[in-house]
């Protein structure tokens, strides 16, 4: 017998699909379908439209909403789009992602409910799509793709510049990891295999024994030591621009930079001025400013081999997905229990 209190769903679950089958069971689920929707003012309209179906039926209302991976497109998940539920007694949210920088969640704190991410879920396919995004920037792999593909093989040695440059071997390299949370400590592990010198700056130090060979320094000595640099903190008012014109200017010449964490943390006309003069050698973009508009200096053709631009995809993996629809279950079960979800990110007064 499902339970009484109902729970509104953006979309389903794609991955976890027998638990979720046992969710729906359990529970009075009612879903927002994603077919058709392409923004955030379509969803913001059918969670305005559903809870206005339920008050006009007398049923009770919804104590809770969950969506899942794939809707960054709809955001930002704020008061704008929520409000109609907490006003009708949500007290839960939860969404697929670690990041949460589209997610409301002070005003949700004032409004009594809990946002619940994914925490762990992408940890280990980010801390590989960052190591994957480092081996593509050391070594020209786009460049010899894109050749290979051509039919020009290594390029034509009789054209000037044409050759494909040799490619550089991370091992001795000293990897600068901007942010030392989950991702980061496992990133660290895989750099510390392939035999690069770890650094990491981070709010504060975190204890000697998760930091996996990484050793904690200033932000100055980072960006002055590091021949590469990975961004793996979440973005938040103090950290849009982390690295901006002033950093570049610190960093060493011909330095290697990685962001699969946030486009906004670094400020994309300085590292379009930063790889122009050649201060920033090759570049790998999992996530860009402005998602999914690229700044079209990323796209100069003076630069095409030196942007490795990826589609915000290095989280996602079928595991990763999967994992993280089972956090969002899990937190769900243990709201519904009356207890404090693990995975809140927010403290509440309920
Ligand atoms: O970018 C992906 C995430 O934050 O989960």
């Amino acid at each position: 017998m499902a339970e009484e209190r109902p729970i509104l769903a953006l979309g389903s679950a794609a991955f976890a699909i027998s638990e979720y089958a046992a969710v729906l069971e359990r529970y009075q689920i009612d879903t927002i379908p994603l077919a058709g929707l392409t923004n955030n003012a379509g969803v913001t309209k059918a969670v305005a439209d559903a809870v206005a179906t339920r008050t006009a039926s007398g049923k009770s209302p919804y104590v809770a909403f969950i969506w899942f991976f794939g809707t960054g497109r709809f955001s930002p998940f704020d008061a704008n789009m929520l409000l109609p539920l907490t006003q009708n007694g949500c007290r839960f949210f939860s969404g697929g992602g670690a990041g949460y920088d589209d997610v409301g969640t002070e005003w949700m704190t004032s409004e009594g409910a809990y946002y619940c991410n994914t925490p762990t879920a992408i940890t280990a396919s980010t801390a590989n799509g960052a190591l994957m995004l480092i081996l593509a920037a050391t070594r020209p792999l786009t460049q010899g793709e894109i050749y290979t593909k051509a039919g020009k093989w290594r390029g034509d040695a009789a054209i000037p510049g044409d050759l494909i440059p040799y490619g550089e071997d991370i091992e001795g390299m000293t990897l600068g990891i901007i942010g030392m949370g989950s991702i980061g400590k496992a990133l660290a592990a895989r750099a510390q295999a392939c035999g690069m010198k770890l650094i990491y700056n981070n709010r504060r130090r975190i204890p000697q024994s998760e930091e996996n060979g990484a050793r904690y320094v200033s932000m100055d000595d980072l960006l002055a030591t590091s021949d590469v640099i990975s961004v793996n903190c979440p973005l938040t008012e103090s950290t849009r621009h982390l690295l901006g014109r002033t950093e570049f200017s610190k960093m060493k010449t011909g330095v290697f930079i990685v962001n699969t964490a946030r486009g906004a943390i670094i400020d994309e006309e300085a590292l379009v001025e930063a790889l122009k003069s050649g201060k920033v050698s090759r570049v790998g973009l999992d996530v860009v400013e402005h998602e999914p508009k690229i700044n079209p200096g990323l796209l100069d053709p003076s630069l095409s081999y030196r942007v490795i631009l990826q589609p915000h995809t290095t989280g996602r993996t079928t595991q990763a997905f999967h994992k993280g629809e089972l956090q969002i279950i899990k937190s769900l079960d243990e709201f519904m229990r009356g207890e404090r979800p693990e995975y809140a990110v927010n403290d509440p007064k309920i």
